[in-house]
């Protein structure tokens, strides 16, 4: 650039050099003069000055040029930089946030990260992720505080419109007209970007990211939107999958009941928490009678049957804090906390008579029963072991007395017999 616009100004300077030396000859008289030998060197000079200014104003332009360029480089590194920071702060705070968080709460907690992320991204009004039978969940709703009524009912309103643009699986603008409803509420209205969530079929999900009418989101914000989306998926999807692992870890797989592992480490906990809060606990010993029978006479297959059949049926009679596991071939353990010892034993007969009705349909109809030895936990006890040894030597009773019984264990002979029988 430099070299171009100096070339004229040798040329100019050329010509001012010319012109003083045909005024040297014209006052030397050695060549007649005329206006342009006379005062060409003044015009030459006029054009030098004009030509040079000219050029200060291109390197001027120039330089306002480069320094503009400069300064758009800069901001766009700078917020490349913000947004990599951001998107760092995410990873890892999905990383570190919802390892070892709750089964229950792994998929809300990586959504919320993401609306925090998001939030200090892209400039907007609101955000919120809205996912239906993702990791078996019915509707997975995060959003701000106190919006929960809006986008449920923007859900209800809209909710077909915004799946219909996640099967293009692209985040795109979808302007909406607020709508007043009649009890008073809105469904809020302005400019969505609505961005698919690449999550396992049927399933569906979106984060909605809301603007002000007018105010469309930009391809980039677009992008980015996706971008952030999907890492948070992803890192709710390696949760969910590693909180699968460790549940499968402590299952029996023929049953689904707590493996005997699991289930002591449960136990003591159980034990423990009800023995600080002074709060009762009851323990069953389960056991299917004649299970060799059941074996030798139909084969493994129908006694696996009927395994199987009697943890389902087990299962349906507990709530979610009780505990089942498997303890060992044909012996199962029922914890339950909170649980007085009538109230244990009428559940513990409800079980029985419920096994007692199952049956195997098969080459021959197999039915089978339960002997069942309960023991409760005495006020000051905090160790399982003689828990479940009361509650063996109970069923070991039981199965004396003829099986397909409940046999309450007695607390004679564990040096607790003076302690308030409150539990009992
Ligand atoms: N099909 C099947 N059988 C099992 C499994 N685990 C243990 N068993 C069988 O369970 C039977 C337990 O028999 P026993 O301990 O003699 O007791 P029982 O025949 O049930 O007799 P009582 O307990 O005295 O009523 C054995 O035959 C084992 O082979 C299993 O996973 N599947």
């Amino acid at each position: 650039d430099g070299e171009a616009s100096g070339r004229p100004m040798l040329v100019v300077w050329g010509v001012v050099l010319g012109f003083t030396l045909t005024r040297v000859l014209v006052d030397q008289g050695w060549i007649e003069g005329n206006p342009l030998t006379v005062y060409g060197i003044q015009y030459a000079l006029a054009g030098a000055v004009f030509l040079f200014g000219l050029a200060q104003a291109d390197r001027m332009m120039e330089f306002r040029r480069l320094r503009d360029r400069a300064r758009q480089d800069k901001a766009r590194v700078d917020a490349d930089l913000v947004v990599e920071q951001v998107r760092r702060r995410l990873i890892e705070e999905l990383h570190v946030g919802i390892r070892g968080a709750d089964a229950k709460d792994v998929e809300w907690l990586a959504f919320r990260r993401l609306l925090e992320a998001v939030r200090s991204l892209v400039p907007q009004q609101g955000s919120s992720v809205i996912a239906f039978g993702y990791h078996g969940l019915d509707l997975l709703l995060a959003e701000p505080l106190g919006l929960k009524k809006e986008y449920t009912r923007l859900l209800a309103r809209r909710g077909t419109t915004i799946k219909g643009l996640c099967r293009s699986r692209k985040p795109v603008n979808l302007p909406l007209e607020e709508i007043a409803l009649p009890d008073g509420g809105v469904v809020p209205g302005g400019v969505f970007a609505v961005v698919p969530l690449q999550v396992a079929k049927p399933g569906w999900g979106v984060l909605l990211v809301r603007r002000e009418e007018g105010s469309a989101f930009e391809p980039f914000e677009l992008q980015l939107l996706g971008e952030f989306a999907q890492v948070a998926v992803n890192a709710a999807d390696e949760a969910a999958a590693a909180v699968d692992l460790r549940r499968r870890a402590e299952l029996d797989p023929l049953t689904g009941a707590l493996n005997r592992r699991a289930m002591e480490g449960r136990l003591q906990a159980s034990v423990e928490r009800t023995h600080a809060e002074r709060r009762p606990l009851a323990l069953l010993f389960v056991d299917l009678d004649h299970f060799k029978q059941v074996n030798d006479h139909h084969g493994h297959g129908v006694g696996d049957d009927c395994l199987r059949l009697a943890s389902d049926c087990i299962r349906r009679h507990l709530g979610k804090d009780d505990l089942f596991g498997r303890y060992g071939g044909e012996e199962f353990i029922i914890v339950l906390p909170d649980m007085r010892q009538d109230a244990a034993r009428e559940l513990a007969d409800r079980i029985r008579e419920a096994i007692a009705g199952l049956c195997v349909v098969g080459e021959a109809n197999v039915t089978f029963t339960v002997s069942i030895g309960l023991a409760s936990r005495l006020p000051g006890e905090k160790s399982p072991r003689s828990i479940i040894e009361r509650a063996d030597k109970a069923l070991y009773q039981a199965k004396r007395g003829g099986r397909n019984r409940v046999q309450v264990a007695s607390s004679h002979g564990f040096g607790l017999e003076g302690a308030a029988a409150e539990f009992l």
